[in-house]
């Protein structure tokens, strides 16, 4: 099938191609029942449900796809947005990618401030906001700077190993990658996490991207909450319904026994444990939390 010539009347979505983020935006899409086959080494897939073709890119070109309106909604890390300085809407955070661009340095080298690292030479992926942060350190413009800063693609933490770096500007989440190199963080650049990322000037039909929009904040509250059910006494509600008031309100149902009701309220996934043993010890029973697949709300 030439694919190519299916895209047009559809919504374009730029996913990365692989990495870090790969798995996550696919579950993602899973969540939003937004149905896909991807044939082995195509990098276009067609919605089976939906007029929509996912574009699978490298997560550092996403910006540039969806910023000039090649494609309408994107997801990719908020450094890899930064870094390829593009005008996009960021709609929403989805809370995965988490991780900081920190300056790093030899740990037995004596640099502690990022000033001792002016004039010398940084190695990075991120050249631009590396080049953006020195500017800023030495009070002067882009062009102007005296730090010399060098790009490579990928293993940067070896640089200042092999020589070729005084400090290097790299991603960090548990600095297992930095110490093993023998650095350490000495300052934070930027603090990141995947976003859906949308165009400025989509092209497709604006009820459409709403319709997924609202697909994965569905998805993105159904990882946050789960659903509490439990039993209890009417004379106890005062106690227990300001432990569980739901996002609007808990829902109080009548049961088939004198002076009970059944309560229903949604509660955030990392508090369930202690919500539970305080409905225990408020008198509640029967106490069942719930995942929720998914919801709109
Ligand atoms: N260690 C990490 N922890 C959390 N998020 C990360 C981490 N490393 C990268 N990311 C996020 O994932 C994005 C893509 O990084 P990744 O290294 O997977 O990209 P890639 O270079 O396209 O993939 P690959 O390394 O497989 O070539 C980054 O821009 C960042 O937003
Ligand atoms: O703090 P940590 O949990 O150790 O994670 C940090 C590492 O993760 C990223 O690299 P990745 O493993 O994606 O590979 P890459 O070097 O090929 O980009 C990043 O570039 C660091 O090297």
């Amino acid at each position: 099938m030439d694919l190519v010539n299916h895209l047009n009347d559809r919504l374009l979505f730029a996913i990365p191609k692989k990495g870090r983020l790969y798995d996550k935006c696919v579950s993602i899409l899973k969540g939003s029942d937004i149905k896909f086959h991807r044939s082995q080494r195509l990098d276009i897939a067609l919605s089976t449900n939906l007029p929509v073709a996912l574009i699978f890119l490298p997560a550092a070109d996403i910006p540039m796809f969806v910023g000039e309106g090649k494609c309408d909604l994107g997801i990719t890390g908020v450094d890899q947005v930064r870094e390829a300085d593009m005008d996009v809407e960021l709609p929403i955070d989805l809370q995965f990618g988490n991780c900081k661009l920190q300056v790093q340095v030899p740990a037995n080298g004596g640099y502690q401030d990022p000033r001792q690292l002016i004039g010398k030479t940084i190695v990075s992926s991120f050249t631009n906001l590396t080049t953006k942060y020195f500017a800023e350190l030495e009070g002067t413009t882009d062009d102007k700077i005296t730090t010399k800063i060098r790009y490579v693609g990928g293993s940067v933490e070896a640089s200042c190993a092999l020589g070729i770096a005084d400090a290097i500007v790299d991603l960090v989440e548990s600095g297992e990658t930095m110490r093993a190199a023998g650095l350490t963080d000495i300052a934070t650049v930027l603090e990141t996490s995947a976003y859906l990322i949308e165009s400025k000037h989509p092209k497709s039909d604006p009820e459409l991207i709403a319709t997924i929009k609202s697909r994965i904040e569905g998805v993105m509250t159904a990882q946050r909450y789960v659903c509490c059910n439990y039993n209890a006494q009417t004379k106890d509600l005062h106690k227990l319904l300001p432990i569980t008031p739901g996002r609007r309100a808990p829902t109080i149902s009548k049961i088939d026994d004198e002076g009970w009701v059944a309560v229903s309220s949604m509660v955030e996934r990392s508090k369930k444990g202690a919500i539970m043993d305080e409905l225990k010890k408020e008198g509640a029973t029967d106490i069942m939390v719930f995942e929720i697949s998914n919801c709109r709300v």
